[in-house]
């Protein structure tokens, strides 16, 4: 049976589904020669939960989101992705596992020679070897009308916008219907409004697809808008984790700094 959304229903009652926990990482360690980056991370993010990482550059953070896809190993610590072990995956696992997981890139990673539609297909029959025309063209229709760029199929690229090109860019990620979002600074470069519909389209996504995500970023005006729980991270470390609204009255002086500009 399908859900609405497209997805295979489970038989498990959508409450027992949202309190699963998809990432576990407790205690996590991990360094580079005499440097310890990773000093001692310790989450669990839920299904369908939208969990904002702050913290200064150098902190870790996309180290952190490495390990979690199993690009490098932690020194230390417990990290399992969907309940399994990610140092101990061998070579076809991880590729199964990052089939799961969605990573949004700063620049967005299309390629330029196809269209937008052609950039939506790739994933479809190379990743997920899909063959059959009919269902390609439903999930691209589907993606791009949650993104609101269906009058944008047959172009270009460069014949976008560079909101325009974020958008396509998460369209991309989402169409294989990951479990889970890395978001690495999805607003970065952006003008303010740009962003701030690049950030509530992050949202509109969360709730249909119903996806996991942690979303690294310095702009408070996305994590206002993304979060249902800040962390903080400050020299590999969390110092700090609430809602916006917690966070933002925090008299820890790391914290404030990263409201001072928004009150
Ligand atoms: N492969 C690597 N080898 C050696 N050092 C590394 C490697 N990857 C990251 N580092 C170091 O780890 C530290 C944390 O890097 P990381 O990229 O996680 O920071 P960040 O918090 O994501 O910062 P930014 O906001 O600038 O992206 C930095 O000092 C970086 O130089």
């Amino acid at each position: 049976m399908k859900t609405e959304d497209g997805n295979t229903n489970t038989k498990k009652p959508a409450s027992a589904k949202k309190d699963e926990v998809v990432i576990h990482a407790k205690g996590l360690k991990k360094g580079f020669g005499e440097k310890e980056v990773l000093k001692n991370i310790t989450f669990d993010l839920k299904r369908s939960e939208n969990m904002v990482v702050l913290g200064r550059s150098g902190s870790g953070k996309s180290v952190t989101i490495q390990c979690i896809v199993g690009m490098l190993k932690p020194d230390g610590g417990d990290l399992t992705v969907f309940g399994e072990n990610v140092a101990g995956m061998n070579d076809n696992e991880l590729k199964q596992l990052r089939i799961k997981i969605g990573f949004l890139f700063q620049s967005g990673a299309l390629y330029d020679s196809m269209t937008v539609r052609e950039n939506l297909e790739f994933p479809l029959t190379r990743v997920l070897k899909i063959k059959d025309q009919a269902d390609i063209d439903q999930r691209v229709e589907d993606v791009l009308d949650g993104v609101g760029l269906m009058d944008a199929v047959d172009k270009l690229p460069s014949d976008l916008s560079g909101g325009m090109r974020k958008r396509v860019g998460l369209a991309r990620t989402l169409i294989v219907k990951p479990e889970i979002m890395l978001y690495d600074e999805p607003t970065t470069g952006l003008d303010p409004i740009t962003s701030r519909e690049i950030s509530e389209l992050i949202l509109n996504m969360q709730k249909k697809y119903k996806t996991s995500s942690i979303i690294i970023t310095h702009d408070m005006e996305c994590a206002r808008i993304t979060a249902d729980r800040i962390v903080v991270m400050e020299d590999g470390e969390y110092i700090a984790e609430g809602s916006y609204k917690e966070l933002q009255k925090s008299d820890n002086k790391i914290v404030k700094s990263f409201f001072s500009e928004t009150i």
